[in-house]
């Protein structure tokens, strides 16, 4: 890989959040939010082991296929069960070259879905099953994940009290939390990026650079991702140069999506960012924080500008904004047949 700059991030520290240094953290978040919008999270919670997530996030890729393709969604296996939680294996020839699995919070599915439409995001889970020969390692896998996709949400609505509170005009610290009460639509994502073949697509190659998910900004709130030790993370600068970002031992790599850079005005950078192949297999595990599908996402922090408009009060409805963005992806395509009509 040719040289390139390393982003040199922020720390955040969580554990501060409980003690009298919140108020500098908050400010510390808000300066991280303003400039680079990256920066490593630490002290997330006492349970958080990197090496751990890692372990399970390789047994999982591991599996025999055919046990990952049994708890795929619907648009790689007819037969599946589910369309919005499971497995997805790689697409060949794709600009995006991954395998991965995706969980929605654990009490989703136990929710009162408001409309018909929104039962489609607020699935259950599906799990792995062991493989022959082996016992026990499917329901640890099952209860360590679960621990992980309730602290790593809590984690989540927490920096979005931090959030308000370094916000430089006086916000209500819970201004956040309805929007993700009593459940949410996140997605923790285990990832593997297996390396690509002598011969990649074109549409993976940038420059010097064999691309293993393109540049883009996250949709959402805040994205928490467990890197491991890998490398080929990279971020962009206005002036379009691309940084490294190192993984940090122990630490997360963090950062907020469209929706609430529009919530703040732009004032909170959504950064664009991709993964670059390194010529080694990869493995990553993001936390996509999003609201629930009745959040109204149309709201406004106070405007810091003068002449910005405050709130507007046209309700705008997170399920629909969702489904709008997902059928941009040749995975969900048939759903605009289905529910488009629904969601306008
Ligand atoms: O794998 C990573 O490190 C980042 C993944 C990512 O940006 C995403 O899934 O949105
Ligand atoms: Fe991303």
């Amino acid at each position: 890989m040719v040289g390139v700059d390393v982003a040199h991030l922020p720390v955040i520290d969580l554990r501060k959040a409980k003690g009298k240094e919140r108020p500098a953290l908050a400010r510390q978040l808000h300066e991280a939010l303003t400039t680079t919008g990256f920066f490593y999270l630490e002290g997330v919670d006492d349970r958080y082991n990197a090496v751990e997530l890692k372990t399970l996030s390789h047994w999982f890729s591991n599996l025999p296929l055919q046990l990952k393709m049994d708890i795929s969604k619907k648009t790689f296996n007819k037969n599946a069960s589910h369309n919005y939680r499971g497995y997805f294996p790689v697409q060949p020839g794709e600009p995006s070259h991954k395998e991965g699995f995706e969980l929605g919070p654990n009490n989703c599915a136990d929710q009162k879905p408001p409309t018909e439409f929104a039962k489609f995001f607020m699935e259950s889970n599906q799990w792995p099953v062991d493989p022959p020969g082996v016992t026990g390692e499917a329901d640890k896998f099952k209860k360590v994940m679960m621990e992980y996709n309730d602290f790593l949400g809590k984690a989540g609505v927490e920096l979005l009290r931090l959030v308000a509170e370094g916000w430089p005009k006086s916000t209500h610290s819970e201004f956040f939390t309805e929007l993700f009460t009593p459940t949410h639509l996140s997605t923790f994502r285990l990832l593997h990026y297996p390396p690509r073949d002598a011969s990649p697509p074109p549409c993976a190659i940038d420059g010097d650079y064999v691309v293993q998910c393109g540049g883009h900004r996250d949709s959402g709130f805040f994205t928490l991702v467990s890197t491991f030790d890998y490398p080929g993370l990279q971020i962009q600068l206005e002036d379009g140069k691309w940084l490294d970002v190192p993984s940090r031992p122990g630490a997360m790599v963090v950062n907020i999506g469209i929706l609430l850079s529009r919530i703040s005005g732009g004032v909170l950078k959504a950064t664009t960012h991709r993964v670059v192949d390194f010529g080694g297999h990869r493995w990553s595990a993001p936390y996509f924080l999003e609201p629930k599908f009745d959040a109204n996402v149309n709201i406004k922090l106070p405007p810091l500008n003068k002449n910005e408009e405050s709130g507007s009060t046209e309700r705008q409805n997170y399920g629909k904004w969702l489904f709008k963005n997902l059928i941009g992806y040749e995975e969900y395509r048939d759903l605009a047949e289905k529910w488009g009509n629904i969601a306008q």
